[in-house]
């Protein structure tokens, strides 16, 4: 489902007013009225809103009640019972006591949880005119060189600029342009990881990034250790290192910025210094080649092409330089280990889950009848896979389960609770995917869910919520990748599932090795190494793979 809140009407924004603001404008109208008869009439009427406003303010105000929430300590809050690994297991640990929306407090920063895709939708979807800013990131944007990242922009002009010059190249129109690109590298994706299934995570990796690499610098990846890809994952790394964005003291207390880096210890010190060069290696290496080529007139076309020719000026500078390496680098490093870990994620449930997998295959071979591989003219007609690809991809093993943080920048009031400004929201992505009154019988891994059959022909069901709704996050800050992301899973599933067998390897006595279904603690949620047997479902399937 869209959200594109970027173009809210006006009769939106009006119903994201809060009363008071409401009764402001009524109380307006009739002054003005008021005023024409005289100035008496109108000062009294001042004088009369000035203290009805105040008193239905203060009124109103004592009738907010707060959030509920487990009890903190004095100034430390809920800081010490905040795991800091997989926080977002505790957090739907307090929703089932303290209920979908509650609050904690972390040394004096207002934190509020979201732990239904209901709520979340209403606040961060509904009200995102003032729920789309992001928490202050200072550590990482002022000590580690983050500070042309978009995920991390205050909600400003500089986000707007950053985000349109995203957009223009991942709509749905422009995604749809991408198409061969996507389907030449799913097809060369599978070839490889035939050829060598031990090595199909560094594939994944490969063929996930090389997408984004053409489209974002028209740069052609042709190794496995292609080395725009090892600074970019050089630098996800580094950044992982430093811990979560925007709960250091110094996001909290920016003031804290101005004393020496030193008092944070030499670990910290180094982990800035080693992340500003990753940073750079990753952003400004890249752009300023195809800036090069650009100028020489021998780059390939991509969307650094266009941006720089869009704001090349006549005097040779480009303007918003800064916005557009920004964006570029910001396409790979939000894009490829995002997808990257979903294809994972399909690997694993396919070995573990072969009649999924049985019947998946089933419904491709009526619809192609083993003659030609998918293509997406064909995903309308394969309900199927469309089920795995929710099932999979969004709600069993959510990329980001603890969802990207937003901040609310006014005071706001929620079921008649208070939510101050300046707090920061999380939505709590996994406790969404495993909300029993969306998904009945959450903790069942089951494409099922979301298909209804009649005879022998499956179709998608209405009445159940497509994850896809939550996966990519809300409002104004929704992942502007998705479609392109959505696209490269599909064919990649797709055609995965009609060539091959995909099957756990055994070990020397013939057991099965399964994946291992706890995943690495990350704030991008990763399986651990794995193993796959592939084998060609058919002679014609290997035929197919080899001649298209
Ligand atoms: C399976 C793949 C992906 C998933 C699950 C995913 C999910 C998300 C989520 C949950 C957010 C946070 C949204 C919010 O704050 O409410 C986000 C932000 C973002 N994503 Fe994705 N994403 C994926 C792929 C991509 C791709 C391919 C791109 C390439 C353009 C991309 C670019 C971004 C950017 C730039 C942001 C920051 C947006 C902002 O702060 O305004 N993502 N993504």
């Amino acid at each position: 489902m869209e959200h594109s809140l970027e173009d809210s009407s006006p009769k939106d924004l009006l119903s994201n007013l809060s009363r008071n603001d409401v009764f402001l404008v009524t109380n307006y109208n009739i002054l003005q009225t008021h005023l024409n008869h005289g100035w008496f009439y109108g000062l009294v009427l001042v004088v009369t809103c000035i203290f009805s406003l105040r008193y239905y303010g203060l009124h109103s105000r004592k009738q907010l009640s707060q959030l509920p929430g487990p009890k903190g300590l004095p100034f430390l809050g809920n800081a010490l019972q905040i795991p800091l690994v997989r926080p977002w297991l505790k957090f739907m640990e307090w929703a089932s006591i303290h209920g979908n929306v509650y609050s904690l407090t972390a040394l004096g920063m207002k934190i509020v949880i979201v732990n239904s895709c209901e709520d979340a939708l209403e606040l961060m979807h509904k009200r995102s005119a003032i729920y789309s800013d992001r928490p202050r990131m200072e550590v990482i944007r002022k000590h580690g060189g983050w500070s042309f990242a978009v995920s991390t922009e205050p909600y400003g002009p500089n986000f707007h600029l950053k985000r349109r010059m995203i957009n223009q190249f991942f709509n749905p129109t422009a995604t749809h342009k991408t198409y061969h690109t996507l389907s030449r590298n799913a097809l060369a994706f599978a070839r490889s990881a035939l050829d060598q299934p031990m090595k199909i995570q560094s594939y994944n990796r490969r063929y996930s990034g090389a997408n984004i690499m053409k489209l974002a610098y028209g740069h052609e990846v042709v190794e496995d250790d292609d080395q725009w890809i090892v600074n970019a994952d050089k630098a996800v790394h580094e950044l992982e290192s430093v811990g979560a964005a925007g709960i250091h003291p110094i996001d909290i207390w920016p003031i804290l910025s101005k004393l020496p880096l030193q008092i944070w210890g030499k670990k910290f010190v180094r982990n800035m210094a080693a992340t500003k060069e990753a940073t750079r290696e990753a952003t400004t290496k890249p752009y300023d080649v195809v800036k090069r080529d650009f100028l020489n007139g021998t780059a390939i076309p991509s969307m650094a092409t266009s941006l720089i020719e869009a704001n090349l000026k006549p005097d040779g500078r480009v303007e918003h330089e800064e916005a557009i390496n920004g964006s570029l680098a910001m396409t790979y490093l939000a894009g490829a280990d995002t997808t990257v870990a979903s294809i994972d994620t399909f690997i694993i449930a396919m070995i573990h889950h072969p009649e999924i997998q049985l019947e998946a295959q089933k419904t491709i071979d009526e619809l192609l009848q083993g003659e030609r591989l998918p293509t997406f003219e064909d995903r309308a007609s394969l309900p199927y896979v469309e089920a795995i690809l929710r099932e999979v991809e969004y709600r069993w093993k959510p990329v980001l389960p603890g969802g990207v943080p937003h901040c609310v920048i006014q005071d706001d009031e929620y079921r008649g609770m208070s939510i101050a400004s300046g707090s920061m929201i999380f939505p709590n992505l996994i406790g969404m995917m495993y909300d029993s009154t969306d998904f009945l019988d959450p903790l069942r891994f089951s494409p099922r869910r979301f298909l209804k059959s009649e005879g022998n022909r499956y179709s998608l069901r209405e009445d159940v919520r497509n994850p896809e709704q939550i996966a990519f996050g809300f409002g104004r800050r929704i992942c502007p990748g998705r479609h392109f992301a959505t696209a490269w899973m599909w064919i990649t599933i797709a055609t995965f599932l009609a060539v091959f067998e995909i099957s756990p390897c055994l070990d020397d006595k013939g057991e099965a090795i399964l994946p291992d279904l706890e995943y690495e603690p990350g704030l991008v949620s990763h399986p651990k190494k794995y193993k796959c047997h592939l084998r060609p479902r058919s002679q014609a399937a290997a035929m197919v793979l080899h001649t298209s």
